[in-house]
């Protein structure tokens, strides 16, 4: 099990990465420069983490495409971008992919969407609005970090989801608590290691519908 642990070891991971070009390694340095200069207006991320950024933010957000191939249709929906982790760094790996990043504080939707411009990120959509409020529609991939427990995701974005979805949630440390523990949907969700800490797993997995559970019944 490979365990990146420092930001050297991410940046060269990432460099070895399939697609991983001159040109997306310089959207990724400058989507590092102007995060740094905006958390000193607003708390996008913690300080510390920042000292760590390739590793806990980047590699952390592009490994989940070591999970999908580059033919998974779009469109990306990631549920409560925030800073723009995981899909700020998906649309800057994959350009040509349609990202919806949905997020609902105002001036993170202004950040998310001056950093897609200034990354030149034309296939960006920023959803600011809460998630309950958005229309739906058919997406490709849903990815979410640190959003809501797994059993609430479901519960508020099945709606975007087909059975052909590929749902990408990294989860530290409760991915495999979270998916034993869902009742009350038909899926295929398994944990797969995280590459950037060893105790944190990430849920991979589609979701074919809700099931009913019953209830009472004693083994
Ligand atoms: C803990 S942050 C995580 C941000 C980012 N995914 C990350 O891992 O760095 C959760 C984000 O979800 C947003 N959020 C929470 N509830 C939401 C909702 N119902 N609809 C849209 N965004 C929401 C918050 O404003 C916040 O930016």
């Amino acid at each position: 099990m490979t365990v990146l642990t420092s930001d050297d070891a991410a940046r060269g991971w990432l460099a070895s990465q399939p697609g991983v070009d001159a040109v997306a390694r310089a959207r990724l340095e400058r989507l590092v420069a102007l995060l740094i200069d905006e958390n000193t207006r607003q708390n996008l991320v913690s300080a510390g983490s920042l000292e760590h950024v390739w590793l806990r933010h980047i590699a952390d957000s592009a490994q989940l495409l070591v999970h999908v191939s580059h033919e998974t249709p779009g469109p990306w929906v990631d549920l409560g971008s925030g800073a723009g982790f995981p899909g700020l760094v998906i649309a800057a790996l994959r350009p040509e992919c349609e990202v919806v990043l949905v997020e609902s504080r105002t001036r993170r939707i202004e950040w998310l969407t001056r950093a897609a411009g200034a990354l030149g990120l034309d296939r960006v959509k920023v959803a600011g609005a809460r998630l309950e409020t958005i229309e739906p529609f058919r997406a490709g991939v849903i990815s979410a970090r640190a959003f809501a427990p797994l059993d609430r995701l479901l519960d508020l974005s099945a709606r975007f989801s087909t059975s052909d979805t590929i749902w990408l949630l990294p989860k530290g440390r409760s991915a495999r608590d979270e998916v034993t523990q869902l009742q009350g949907w038909s899926h295929t969700f398994h944990v797969e290691h995280s590459l950037t800490d060893a105790e944190a797993g990430v849920i991979v997995g589609q979701v074919s519908g809700r099931v009913s559970v019953k209830k009472g019944r004693k083994r």
